[in-house]
């Protein structure tokens, strides 16, 4: 096409210019890392809609899907309606919950950063895991699209490779950069508004050449009449359940994508949400239609028929044959804004985890906002020279990888995610069994074949990652427990484990028992059943500690140990209904010492209980400061205090910790139960 080159140039030298200077625009709006990575949770609707959808829909749309309309007909339904559900599930299922949640847990700025403050993960476990998972799958995935990038100037243009790329990758690293979130959306705006005017442009002329509907149907009959029917291949063989399945499966990708995940958490307001999912699947149906469109009509529009790999040019070749060479410009365009568009809301992603999972968690975590903004355009360079290099080698293993990032981020983040945001039951452990056990079967499921292994590998990740949260969060203390056990008492064997899963597994469905019953002479000083709180005011309509059975027994023999010394229990609180959670929440919302009813506090699960110390006469004996005094004398670690309270703390602590119980850094009179995360938070009420 070199009678277009000049103007092909021209076109995307403006198309350039206009993404820079919106990098240049929002790069004044961006002062820290939250508008980095979120843009200050600012966008409206209409932004998130099409920035959204233009993460997701990189150069794929324009090449891919018309490729496979071309090559296959009618089968391309089936992963067009798998695209459509998905998105629409994902509107509807994970945006306005993901966005209040994030907002709520200490101003989530990442998806793994959600999963930290979801489940209370102090010591990193799930964080840590999750940002590498995200930095390594989102950099070959970026890498992907400097390739596209490169490999479309380099056809256009003649020029060298490594030149074409770095040409490609330079422009969205200098916007990315400088703008971060806010020019990456406000570019999609532009990308996504130039990606609909062209398909549906290239789609309505290929229609009307075909003399509509009914000349489609007849040029498709006549060039293969199995390209007509869903459920054959182009060779006339059934397609069967595993194809069909496989097409579909691609919709269960969407609840794991971090850079849509990302467009979500970043609308202003949760209730502006309806608006901006009615935006963007009319974008979306209407996009996706006209791409199958593109390629139905190119079959009896081009003038030679394409095949192999270069069916995926279909579009372009539509471009180029039906429009003057200004709107084929504006069509070769549209897809650079595509390419360019995905890679660096990808590329952003990975930085922020760098920068927020990376960076803050684990070298500073005090450093100053200017100090991660800086770190946050610092990543994304460096990140972005990872992608270059993966691109640099043009061949099919980054593409293999490619195929892979979309299963591997839906099968692992996808069930997590979801069941983390209606499931309260659900652990920390089964959201890493999940992504664990969804991110393994990706990358295995396609080393072999056959039968069952040729489905797509995102529909199995899915369902086991699915499985692994819901077992793991409802039995795995239970099993860890038995585990600990087995090797306790090692070459005891077999026995030795069965019989420590019979003992545990049941736990998990212990039930809440008076701690009178297992102490009958327990003394209790339940303030949440006085006015003599925190709150001033009788929030527990009687004076019991409830707690599983487990616990109470642990306590027990607490109690007893403690009898040796002439000393006693007296207890505060034990079981804590949910809704008391939420109004204690509403008084004092500091995680130091309320825990949010988001996460639930382990008091809801009857596996937290706060007390302290008596002597025979039942009176206290010195500590730290008074129960629920909210201030640094409260904390374990503070030590100016008299050497009584010193000793009768310590004391305290040892005797609990001996039996189980582990306390809470803030107050000294707050222990929790081993395995407390095997029982459920509950909601009964206390009478
Ligand atoms: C409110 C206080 N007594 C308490 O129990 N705090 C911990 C952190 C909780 O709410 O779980
Ligand atoms: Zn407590």
């Amino acid at each position: 096409m070199p009678e277009h080159t000049g103007l092909v140039a021209l076109t995307f030298a403006v198309y350039l210019i206009a993404v820079l200077l919106i990098g240049v625009v929002a790069g004044r709006r961006t002062a820290s890392l939250s508008d980095f990575i979120l843009g200050g949770r600012s966008l409206g609707p209409w932004l998130t809609a099409f920035s959204a959808e233009a993460a997701d829909m990189s150069g794929w749309l324009l090449m891919g899907l018309p490729g496979l309309a071309y090559a296959a007909g009618f089968q391309s339904v089936w992963l067009t309606l798998g695209l459509l559900i998905g998105t629409y599930g994902n509107w509807r299922l994970v945006a306005v919950p993901l966005r209040r949640e994030t907002e709520r847990l200490g101003d989530a700025l990442t998806l793994p950063d959600y999963f930290a403050h979801r489940f209370d993960d102090r010591s990193r476990i799930l964080r840590t895991p999750a940002a590498f998972f995200i930095l390594l799958f989102l950099s070959f995935y970026a890498g992907s699209g400097f390739v596209a990038a490169g490999r479309l100037l380099q056809t256009l243009f003649g020029w060298d490779y490594p030149l074409a790329l770095a040409l490609g990758a330079g422009a969205v690293v200098l916007y990315s950069v400088g703008g971060g979130f806010l020019a990456a959306t406000w570019a999609d705006l532009l990308n996504g508004s130039l990606m609909f005017l062209v398909l549906l442009l290239t789609a309505a002329a290929g229609v009307y050449l075909n003399g509509g509907p009914g000349g489609i149907r007849d040029t498709l009959d006549a060039f293969n009449p199995a390209l007509l029917s869903p459920w054959l291949q182009p060779d006339g063989e059934s397609l069967g359940w595993i194809g069909i399945a496989s097409l579909l499966a691609w919709g269960l990708g969407y609840p794991g994508q971090p850079q849509i995940l990302s467009r979500f958490m970043a609308i202003r307001r949760a209730e502006e949400i309806p608006l901006a999912t009615r935006v963007a699947m009319t974008w979306l149906v209407t996009v996706l239609a006209a791409a199958v469109l593109v390629g139905y009509t190119g079959i009896g529009v081009l003038r030679r028929p394409l095949q192999g790999v270069e069916t995926e040019e279909v579009f372009i070749h539509m471009a180029v044959q039906l429009f003057s060479p200004g709107v084929a410009a504006l069509c070769l365009a549209g897809i650079l804004a595509a390419v360019l568009g995905s890679t660096a809301s990808k590329l952003l992603v990975a930085s922020s985890a760098v920068a927020q999972d990376l960076y803050k968690d684990w070298l500073r975590p005090d450093c100053r906002d200017r100090e991660l903004l800086w770190v946050g355009r610092c990543s994304l360079v460096g990140v972005s020279v990872a992608a270059y290099g993966v691109a640099l080698d043009p061949h099919n293993t980054v593409l293999a990888l490619v195929g892979h990032a979309w299963a591997g981020f839906g099968a692992a983040f996808g069930p997590p995610l979801l069941l983390s945001l209606y499931w309260r039951g659900m652990t920390r452990d089964g959201a890493l069994a999940g992504m664990a056990v969804g991110g393994a079967t990706v990358l295995l499921w396609g080393r072999w074949h056959g039968g069952w292994f040729d489905v797509y590998e995102l529909l199995p990740g899915f369902v086991f990652s699915a499985l692994a949260v819901a077992v793991v969060s409802r039995w795995g203390a239970g099993v860890r427990k038995a585990w600990k056990t087995l090797r306790r008492i090692g070459g005891r064997g077999l026995l030795g484990l069965s019989a420590g899963l019979a003992w545990q597994t049941p736990h998990a469905e212990e039930p809440l028992v008076d701690l009178s019953s297992a102490i009958p002479d327990v003394r209790l000083d339940i303030r949440y059943a006085t006015d003599n709180n925190f709150a001033g005011r009788r929030l527990y309509p009687a004076a019991r500690c409830l707690l599983r059975r487990p616990v109470a027994e642990r306590l027990a023999e607490v109690q007893k140990e403690l009898a040796g010394m002439g000393l006693a229990l007296k207890v505060f609180d034990g079981y804590r209904p949910w809704s008391v959670q939420k109004l204690l929440w509403e008084v004092l919302p500091d995680e130091r010492y309320v825990a949010d009813p988001a996460k639930g506090s382990r008091h809801n699960r009857g596996a937290a209980v706060d007390l302290t110390l008596v002597d025979a006469e039942g009176r206290e004996l010195a500590m730290p400061s008074a129960f629920d005094e909210f201030s640094e004398k409260a904390h374990r670690d503070f030590m100016d205090l008299p050497e009584e309270a010193l000793r009768n703390r310590a004391l305290l602590e040892q005797v609990m910790a001996r039996h189980g119980f582990t306390g809470l850094p803030t107050e000294w009179w707050h222990f929790d139960y081993e395995g407390w995360e095997r029982f459920p938070i509950s909601d009964v009420p206390l009478d």
